[in-house]
């Protein structure tokens, strides 16, 4: 359990306190970010603070001191459901006027389950709320491995509402939005498996303490989970705020789908993309159109079995599904979406980089849309395993997260696949993976080798997902279409 004290200051006091984030609230769930250390790790430069990558947008003069360009989020006023309005509207602290509220949001991911519970301060009835904080808690599987069992996807569920209860006081429960939206687990499973889930969580929902809002339980469109996730990195960089509408753009990195979603700065972009790509939506009176899309079945763990060919295969208890890209003497029972299948090496046969790429090739040529602006000079986000797979293989620092080059990405896959026994210990599928990362970005997006990645689990104390973005859309209806 992560909680993460977040409280916006501009930019130009941002600067100058670098304790402003390090306070903590409720010690006993504290538990600061997973300090995933890798002691071999080179030491590369860092980006002196993720959330704030352009710094010559700060304004290092003190009329930058408004609590408006950074500090809101979407205002809350057109509440979804009248009775939302009437139980926020009651909030008012008798103290000191300011009245503080809060959003719970589900993650439903195809490897685990998230609880994001976010905390805004409404100091001034006219005014924006203020993101106060996070707290973040997450449990393995992913609803999906229940597939045959929805009761104990509901005790997952269950679970995390714990964690909700300790963090929300009692008085605020009532007021207080569950939403849980699911992605590509429950996407890929057939309808009535995923339905039955649905339902066994809406019994949790509705036995619990909190304000269950109508439809709070579904199944997310992948655009929109690309969309959101978008509007949460740029929220969290500052980038929605500045008068130069630069932004930046995002890589998310699933274990069943994966996103890519930017501001395309030049016309042909959004005309050359096929038109399901395009997405637009309101948000601070500004309409964004977006380059958006989201790749079922490109998650990294759905990308490993389909590389093995074994993604939808039959005879799941008697074949063996086999990969160069894997140590020869490796063999093993890999779990995904509530099926087991049986994973090895090829014991006399040849493994590396080259025959590796081949292999993650089927996965990506002629599935992936190459957007005609991708080659240009555009910031691009990259979370999720994106990032879990540049820590585990030494690109970057655990706690820090930091800034790579396409080309690093290839750098390391060659490394590891040519010497797979000495990286088994770490991950056996590392090769395959960096390799799957490598030609997604090369091959499928069309990155050039010298593109830079930030990677970040996390900006400025909060977790890099849509989450908070569909806390936004919840509170003030962005109206994506
Ligand atoms: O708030 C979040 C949400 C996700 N993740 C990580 O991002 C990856 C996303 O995987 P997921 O199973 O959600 O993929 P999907 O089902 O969306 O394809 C996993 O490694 C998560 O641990 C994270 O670090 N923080």
């Amino acid at each position: 359990t992560y909680y993460r004290h977040h409280r916006y200051v501009p930019h130009f006091y941002r600067y100058r306190e670098h304790s402003a984030n390090t306070e903590n609230l409720l010690p006993e769930v504290s538990n600061p970010a997973p300090e995933v250390t890798q002691p071999r790790v080179p030491t590369y430069p860092e980006i002196p603070e993720v959330f704030h990558p352009v710094p010559e947008v700060i304004h290092p003069i003190p009329e930058a001191f408004n609590p408006v360009p950074e500090v809101v989020h979407p205002a809350p006023e057109p509440y979804q459901t009248p009775e939302v309005q009437e139980l926020v509207a009651g909030a008012s602290s008798p103290v000191n006027m300011s009245r503080v509220f809060y959003g719970i949001m589900f993650d439903a991911g195809s490897t685990g389950s998230r609880i994001h519970i976010y905390k805004f301060i409404q100091k001034d009835p006219v005014e924006l709320p203020v993101l106060d904080n996070e707290m973040y808690h997450a449990v393995k599987p992913g609803l999906s491995a229940y597939k045959d069992n929805p009761e104990e996807a509901g005790n997952s569920i269950r679970q995390l509402l714990k964690i909700a209860k300790k963090t929300v006081p009692e008085d605020d429960w009532k007021r207080t939005p569950v939403v849980l939206k699911a992605t590509a687990g429950l996407r890929l499973l057939p309808e009535d498996k995923a339905k039955a889930i649905l339902t066994e969580v809406k019994d949790v929902f509705a036995e619990s303490p909190f304000f269950v809002p109508n439809n709070s339980v579904s199944i997310m469109n992948g655009a929109r989970e690309g969309v959101l996730a978008w509007v949460t990195v740029n929220f969290l960089t500052g980038h929605l705020y500045s008068n130069t509408r630069r932004t930046v753009g995002i890589l998310d990195l699933g274990g069943g789908s994966t996103q890519i979603t930017f501001l395309p700065k030049s016309k042909k972009t959004i005309q050359s993309a096929p038109p399901s790509y395009i997405a637009n939506f309101n948000l601070f009176q500004n309409t964004y159109q977006l380059y958006t899309h989201s790749y079922l079945g490109n998650g990294l763990f759905a990308a490993r079995l389909a590389t093995l060919g074994a993604l939808g295969a039959d005879g799941l208890d008697w074949k063996v599904f086999t990969s160069s890209c894997l140590p020869k003497k490796f063999r093993e029972e890999v779990a995904f979406g509530g099926d087991t299948y049986k994973v090895s090496g090829i014991p006399d046969g040849y493994a590396g980089y080259k025959l590796c790429y081949y292999e993650v090739m089927k996965v990506i040529k002629g599935k992936v849309h190459q957007p005609y602006e991708v080659k240009g000079s555009s910031v691009f986000y990259a979370f999720s395993h994106y990032y879990d797979r540049a820590v585990e293989s030494g690109l970057i620092d655990g706690s820090r997260g930091g800034a790579v080059e396409v080309r690093d990405f290839k750098k390391r896959a060659k490394e590891v696949c040519n010497k797979m026994t000495k990286y088994r210990a770490i991950s056996p599928f590392l090769c395959m993976d960096l390799t799957y990362i490598t030609c997604l970005l090369k091959e499928g997006f069309g990155f050039k080798d010298s593109t830079v990645l930030q990677l970040a689990k996390k900006v400025n104390n909060v977790e890099t997902s849509w989450a908070l973005g569909a806390t936004f859309d919840y509170f003030r209806n962005l109206n994506i279409h």
